[in-house]
């Protein structure tokens, strides 16, 4: 499914050089653990890394940037070039996104990405999340999240953007776009998303109310499909891209442009004016000092 060219073009401009070269290991392949045959390599970056199947066509993409999967900008960046690479590979038809990191499955935005951070800074932050959300939530790939790990805010909404969700059945990993504990509040996408995926008043109550929903309660609200155990997560994810898969490629693209893309539409037509409202919005004294306090209270925690 073709992004609008504008949005490729975003793409492109944004994938700074240096945003690609910076520790990263872009292209290089290394044999997949195990070994494997052809189409069995390994590639990725420094914090995605790729584990492509190419006889099943699908690839597992592993986020890992420790220790909770902070959405940096690089992360951001490397998630959507490996994602465009898998794309532009006719070999594969499906991803399955997963945590390579113990508990967490996504701690959402980094939040040193925007406290204390000037706009211009803010600004390309917010442009990469923004790519992220359009790659993921229109990308032609059949995308399973095989969520293993807590997945607050900007992590629900990767795995909001996938076509479906397992998660593992364990009460520390809560799921929800828990933004107004932070005192900030979702953009429209993000909210447009959550009620295409479990409604209008569940969101409405959820997103005010900024819900971590464990893994029964999530299930009962339809934000995730599947709840299994720790232990099967990733077997779970297979058999389900095994069930999208079963379904005709071109039909199946079709049919999910024709249901998402009128939500997608709606930011690429306001795209600037969403990343100057952001900037304006969480360059505000009152909202950085709610930021840096939270900050705070997650690295006292451990004390
Ligand atoms: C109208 C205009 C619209 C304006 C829109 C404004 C903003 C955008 C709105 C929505 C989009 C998305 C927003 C977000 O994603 S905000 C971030 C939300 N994330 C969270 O609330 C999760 C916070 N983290 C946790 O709850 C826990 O860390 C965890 C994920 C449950 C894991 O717990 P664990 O005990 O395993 O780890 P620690 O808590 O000890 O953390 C380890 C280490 O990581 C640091 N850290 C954790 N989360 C983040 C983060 N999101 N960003 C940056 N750093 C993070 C933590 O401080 C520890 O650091 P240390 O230095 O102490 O090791």
């Amino acid at each position: 499914m073709a992004l609008a060219s504008g949005v490729r073009f975003a793409a492109r401009a944004l994938l700074r050089p240096w945003a690609l070269l910076r520790g990263t290991t872009l292209g290089r392949t290394e044999p997949a653990a195990g070994g494997g045959g052809d189409g069995a390599r390994r590639f990725g970056s420094q914090r995605v890394l790729v584990e492509p199947d190419a006889a099943s066509g699908v690839a597992v993409m592993k986020l890992r940037n420790p220790p909770v999967n902070a959405l940096s900008l690089e992360l951001l960046t490397e998630l959507v070039i490996s994602l465009e690479k898998l794309e532009n590979d006719k070999t594969f038809r499906g991803v399955i996104l997963t945590s390579d990191c113990p508990r967490v499955f996504c701690a959402g935005l980094d939040l040193t990405e925007i406290c204390g951070r000037n706009p211009a800074h803010c600004a390309e932050y917010w442009k990469a999340m923004q790519e992220l959300w359009l790659r993921t939530y229109l990308s032609s790939l059949v995308l399973v999240a095989a969520i293993n790990g807590a997945c607050p805010a900007g992590g629900c909404i990767i795995a909001l953007s996938c076509d479906c969700r397992v998660l593992a059945d364990n009460p520390k990993y809560r799921i929800g776009l828990n933004e107004t504990l932070l005192g900030i509040i979702a953009p429209f996408w993000l909210k447009d998303t959550y009620v295409n995926t479990i409604g209008h008043r569940a969101s409405e109550q959820a997103l005010q109310l900024g819900s971590l929903f464990p893994p029964a309660e999530a299930l009962q609200v339809g934000l995730v499909d599947q709840v299994v155990p720790e232990d099967q997560v990733q077997s779970t994810a297979l058999s389900e891209m095994a069930r999208w898969l079963a379904v005709p490629d071109h039909a199946r693209q079709l049919t999910k442009n024709m249901m998402r893309k009128a939500t997608a539409d709606r930011l690429l037509r306001q795209r600037d004016a969403d990343t100057q409202n952001f900037v304006s919005f969480v360059c505000r004294d009152s909202i950085q000092k709610s930021l840096q306090a939270y900050l705070e209270k997650l690295r006292q925690r451990k004390g």
